[in-house]
């Protein structure tokens, strides 16, 4: 609200987007990542609830709810949803049930310092109240709501149980008596936190986790609507937001859209307004300003440059106290740290927008005043300040950026952006609007973007990374960016090959797209496995990540588990298929799919190192974590064995375990069909579908597994069997083979059919008769077998070249160009010559930078329901993926080739 003009809460308020929580567990991502990262979260994905629900059962729960913790980030809206539910509740719009509210913010229950008991406490902080007894509380619904659990310690391990109402001890006893119930049992407790400090309270006392998550997309509008009488000033304010993707993003945090309104509320209205902030850092600029010049006008009727040294050497002072505690990790100062900085108590108190005056206890005693800022960001950028202006190095950015990186969790990210922002030529322009003539260094931004540029080539982790892309922004170097964005539009991304900075860009771009990313598939950008790890951070954005035939390492390993380990990734369908990703690989996704914040409910095809006996351990342990997510298992390619199906079985029968689709277990032998039919009859397995399809049962096995299912206990609706003969149990993509026939009827006349119609060879012309699915001009020929489902075939060319593809029957057959493979929209293609390889559809033609290296031989893997056709390179070092193709097939596909003059296929 504007100094002396306050808005009314029921005015401004804007529902925020409260979900139900999880496990109140701690998250050490960065808090403007995090929200990074939710912002392409779908709304549809989490459970909501509306902040006057909060004691509502959510679907499904049948007991009633006595505690509620409310997680949040800072200033994401905790303390405004607790005042609009009092609000709500005063004015009788909700929770008319409830007799009594007391709200006891944190803050002020540290002041306590005596011992109480629990009604004198209530006395104590309403007197009005004096004449309700203590046994009255037992007779009404009473409701405690605690505010700001971070600014306080519970001992719930060492305090002693405390029954009685009406004896006195310290705040201490009494408050985590009241939240273990055995204070006042029947009485009603919301309790609201930060996220680090949740985990204070042992979850077996709470009832309900929620977490505020912010305003959604939707929500930011009406925020800006409700804030602005006037309706144009509110949509230009909005436009404003929307065209730059940093603020936007960050509007996800109520303070900031808080902060931002006030700065664009006064620069929109002035008339010589000056240039609007487009950067994070010109926001808090004018912020600063904004602040400055309230406290100007009501405290110090003074000349304006005597006001501005004195701002200066204030924001200075405080700035350091910023810059020196954020290195250190603190967000909460004492009244010594502030005098130990010559900062006056009382004038840190005037500054209300930027350090707020809160109370916290130390050791038990509930004495000492402590302060923080109001946000998070607000420190950092006050850090960056004190910086820019004591430090004169010529140097110093560049210093900056080196150290930055050197951070494990990014706690100076947001730092490194503001001081780079400071350091442009507009900055310091508005600088001097808030302090006054001051000597700035200058520094050269060109060299110090291409020194962030040069560092986006190294090996960082995608974090690290993509905040160097926020600084470029800051710096006013959108050139990586832009490129990649040139590239995108005109289609020709797949052509290029993007340097390790580029493909950088594109996540960067990917990531920051308002567009939601919800099938990420990355063959569709890569065609080199050397830098398609950078692409990685977007599978954490995506909801389902396609990364079969990939190439995937160790390193990309830990990329994915940190995704799955993150709690605001919509991620929920993961496709490794056809990557060998090693031990330590599965170790790592292991790890990560046993991680509480896990969601993922679909996992296919990852390829275990079953005889390694750690992997087994940790996935299994994955499979019966209790807060597993996972529901769908395809596990083609494994040769599990005896050992591993044993495993398996044993963790399907575990009730924690809640997998109800099982694909793809292959090699099974009648010991396994034994273990998995007993695994199937046990009361607790959730399992409904088994597709064993990829086995050459035998009878035996068949009768054993029937045996399981027609048990009363088994809730298995489908089991899948085929005896598709005994390829099934060859290694990898081997088991799909199929056996393939050249047909006469398509093949042109310059080519020759030999070897039982398997090899096709370009030669003198031959006296075919006429047939409609003859080629008459292309040399090309097609197979009788037309496919669906998956299969595997290869094929070897000698001579000069040939094609090597797939096509609907319809196909054209007299002509020329409309009849190439891969020259129309109907057929799917890779050309092969002794120096390089390259792919076609619909006459689109993409170069692949790999050579062919002497192999001449081939593989086609197609999985048609999954709309996947992949190309490699067989070699003696096995396969190496050149292509895969995603397309909705919607027809048969046969395959096909084309033979260059005097060259010859075989299949
Ligand atoms: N629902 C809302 N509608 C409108 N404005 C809001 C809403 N929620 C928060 N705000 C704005 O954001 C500011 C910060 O919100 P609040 O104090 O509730 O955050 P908090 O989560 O309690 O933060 P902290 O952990 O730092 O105490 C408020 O002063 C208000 O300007």
């Amino acid at each position: 609200a504007k100094d002396g003009q306050p808005t009314l809460l029921s005015e401004i308020y804007t529902e925020l987007y409260i979900t139900e929580g999880g496990t109140g567990g701690v998250n050490d991502e960065h808090e403007v990542r995090q929200i990074e990262t939710a912002s392409k979260k779908r709304l549809t994905e989490d459970t909501t609830v509306k902040c006057n629900d909060i004691f509502k059962p959510l679907c499904g729960r049948e007991t009633p709810i006595r505690t509620v913790l409310t997680k949040g980030v800072a200033g994401i809206g905790k303390t405004v949803s607790v005042q609009k539910f009092i609000l709500d509740w005063v004015d009788g719009k909700a929770n008319q049930d409830v007799h009594f509210i007391f709200a006891l913010p944190f803050r002020d229950l540290n002041l306590i310092k005596d011992e109480y008991s629990l009604i004198e406490l209530l006395h104590h902080f309403i007197p009005d109240l004096k004449s309700v007894e203590s046994t009255e509380l037992f007779r009404y619904k009473v409701l405690f709501i605690f505010d700001g659990l971070d600014e306080c310690r519970l001992d719930f391990h060492n305090n002693e149980s405390w029954f009685d109402v009406t004896k006195k001890t310290s705040l201490d006893v009494l408050l985590t008596n009241l939240i273990k119930g055995n204070l006042l049992p029947s009485a009603l407790l919301w309790i609201t936190s930060r996220p680090p400090a949740a985990n204070q309270i042992p979850p077996k006392c709470i009832d309900q986790v929620t977490e505020i998550r912010g305003f959604s997309d939707a929500q930011k509008e009406e925020y800006f609507r409700r804030r602005f009488s006037d309706q144009s000033l509110a949509s230009r304010i909005m436009t404003h937001v929307k065209s730059s993707r940093s603020l936007f993003i960050m509007c996800h945090i109520p303070v900031f859209c808080w902060i931002s309104a006030t700065v664009l509320e006064r620069l929109f209205s002035e008339t010589d307004r000056g240039e609007i902030p487009r950067t994070l850092t010109e926001m808090y600029t004018h912020f600063l300003i904004f602040q400055t010049s309230l406290k100007n006008d009501k405290y110090m009727k003074n000349s304006e440059t005597k006001l501005k040294e004195h701002s200066k050497k204030f924001l200075l002072k405080l700035g350091k106290l910023a810059f020196y505690n954020l290195e250190k990790g603190n967000l909460i100062f004492y009244e010594q740290d502030l005098t130990e900085n010559d900062i006056n108590v009382s004038e840190a108190s005037v500054y209300s927008g930027v350090c707020t005056e809160v109370f916290k206890e130390e050791h038990g005693l509930y004495q000492e005043k402590v302060y923080c800022f109001v946000h998070l960001s607000i420190q950092e950028y006050l850090a960056a300040l004190y910086v820019f202006l004591s430090n004169s190095s010529a140097d110093l950015l560049k210093t900056a950026v080196d150290q930055v990186l050197k951070s494990k969790n990014g706690h100076l990210d947001l730092y490194l952006r503001f001081l780079l922002g400071l350091s442009t030529d507009s900055s310091k322009t508005l600088l001097q609007r808030l302090l006054g003539e001051t000597r700035t260094s200058s520094h050269d931004i060109k060299e110090t973007a291409q020194y962030i540029k040069e560092k986006i080539q190294d090996n960082l982790s995608p974090e690290r990374t993509i905040n160097l892309f926020h600084c470029l922004n800051e710096l006013g170097d959108n050139s990586l960016v832009e490129e990649v964005q040139r590239y995108l539009n005109s289609g020709s991304l797949s052509a290029e090959d993007l340097s390790p900075a580029q493909w950088s860009a594109l996540a960067f771009v990917l990531l920051m797209s308002d567009e939601k990313l919800d099938v990420f598939d990355l063959k569709k950008f890569i065609r080199s496995y050397k830098e398609h790890w950078r692409l990685l951070p977007v599978v954490k954005t995506s909801r389902t990540a396609l990364l079969d035939s990939c190439n995937l390492t160790e390193k990309c390993c830990e990329m994915l588990a940190s995704a799955l380990r993150s709690n605001s990734s919509p991620l929920r369908e993961l496709d490794l298929s056809n990557n060998d990703l090693q031990d330590s690989g599965v170790m790592l996704l292991s790890a990560g799919l046993g991680n509480s914040h896990c969601k993922l409910g679909i996992l296919r095809s990852v390829l275990l190192v079953f005889d390694c006996s750690n992997t087994k351990l940790v996935l299994a342990s994955a499979l019966r974590s209790n807060s597993s997510h996972l529901r769908e298992l395809d596990l083609s390619d494994n040769d599990l064995q005896d050992s591993g199906v044993k495993l398996l079985s044993t963790e399907l029968a575990n009730p924690h375990c809640k997998l109800k689709i099982l694909r793809s277990v292959c090699n099974l032998t009648d010991k396994c069909c034994e273990v998995l039919a007993s695994a199937l009859r046990t009361n607790s397995s959730h399992l409904r579908e088994l597709d064993l399809s990829d086995n050459d049962l035998q009878d035996s096995g068949v009768k054993l597994l029937s045996a399981g299912l027609g048990d009363s206990q088994c809730k298995l609706g489908i089991l899948s069997v085929d005896h598709s003969g005994e390829c099934r149990n060859r290694p990898g993509l081997q088991k799909y083979s199929c056996q393939l026939t050249l047909d006469p009827n398509t093949a042109n006349r310059r080519l020759s059919l030999s070897g039982g119609n398997r090899k096709v060879t370009w030669g003198a012309e031959q006296p075919y008769p006429d047939h409609p699915e003859r080629f008459d001009r292309c040399t090309q020929v097609l197979c009788r077998e037309s496919l669906t489902g998956r299969c595997y075939w290869e094929a070897e060319w000698d001579g000069y070249g040939a094609h090597i593809g797939v096509t609907y029957k319809g196909i054209e057959r007299k002509g020329w160009s409309d009849c190439r493979l891969g020259n129309n929209d109907k057929s799917w293609c890779l050309y092969c010559d002794p120096d390089s390889y390259s792919v076609c559809h619909n006459n689109k033609q993409t170069v692949i930078p790999i050579v062919p290296s002497g192999s001449h031989r081939v593989g086609v893997y197609l999985d048609w329901g999954a709309g996947a056709l992949s190309f490699y390179r067989v070699s003696s070092d096995g396969l190496t993926p050149l292509y895969s193709f995603t397309s909705s097939f919607t027809e048969l596909l046969y395959p096909g080739f084309g033979v260059f003059i005097n060259s010859s296929v075989s299949l």
